[in-house]
């Protein structure tokens, strides 16, 4: 399994070995002892989420406080600019944002607790399955602007994103609620 630190090195890319034959390929897409070694702590999933989109769709930025979600995101078809912003208010990266171009379930990436997440969908529709480490609680997410300007996030945009409804009244990182 190789393991790839991003620029919040605790954001990482995960590539599991792929065994490619005649029929195509298998990889195991989480195996909780061999992600557990690599990340060096364990990672416990209780819930998966796939949601489907469509090309300039923009999901996002989303964090669930308490209760934080880590997430290991894979992406099953199509192509997504994936964000991880930094929420932990003594992390030296406390603010900062990471994007990672998703196109290939062989690459997964693994977004800890205290980060808000969120993606962009670049192809004409993209498919992702994410394995959460705590439940949803609605009563506790929270939104951050995907376009907050103290933010600075180059979302390589194509034209204006369609967001949800919720998704256009995002938090300010002045105002959102962060992690102590
Ligand atoms: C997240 C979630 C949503 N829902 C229901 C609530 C709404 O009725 C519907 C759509 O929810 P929402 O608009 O919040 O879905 P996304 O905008 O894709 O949210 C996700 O977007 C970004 C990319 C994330 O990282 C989060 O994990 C997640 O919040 O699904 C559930 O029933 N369970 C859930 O775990």
């Amino acid at each position: 399994m190789q393991i790839t630190p991003l620029a919040i090195p605790e954001v990482m890319l995960i590539e599991p070995p792929v065994f490619q034959d005649a029929r195509g390929y298998f990889m195991e897409s989480f195996h909780q002892q061999k992600l557990g070694t690599a990340l060096g702590r364990k990672v416990s999933f209780v819930q998966d989420n796939v949601s489907y989109s469509e090309r300039n769709v923009l999901r996002g930025l989303h964090y669930q406080r308490p209760q934080s979600q880590g997430k290991l995101i894979q992406i099953l078809n199509g192509e997504v600019f994936d964000v991880a912003v930094d929420l932990r208010r003594k992390s030296p990266t406390f603010g900062q944002w990471v994007g990672q171009i998703l196109k290939s379930p062989q690459q997964l990436l693994w977004v800890p607790e205290g980060f808000a997440h969120g993606f962009l969908v670049l192809s004409g529709s993209a498919t992702v399955l994410y394995r959460v480490t705590a439940h949803y609680a609605p009563e506790n997410e929270h939104t951050l602007a995907w376009n907050d300007p103290a933010l600075g996030i180059h979302w390589p945009l194509q034209g204006t994103p369609r967001l949800s409804g919720k998704d256009q009244q995002g938090l300010s990182l002045q105002m959102a609620p962060v992690f102590d």
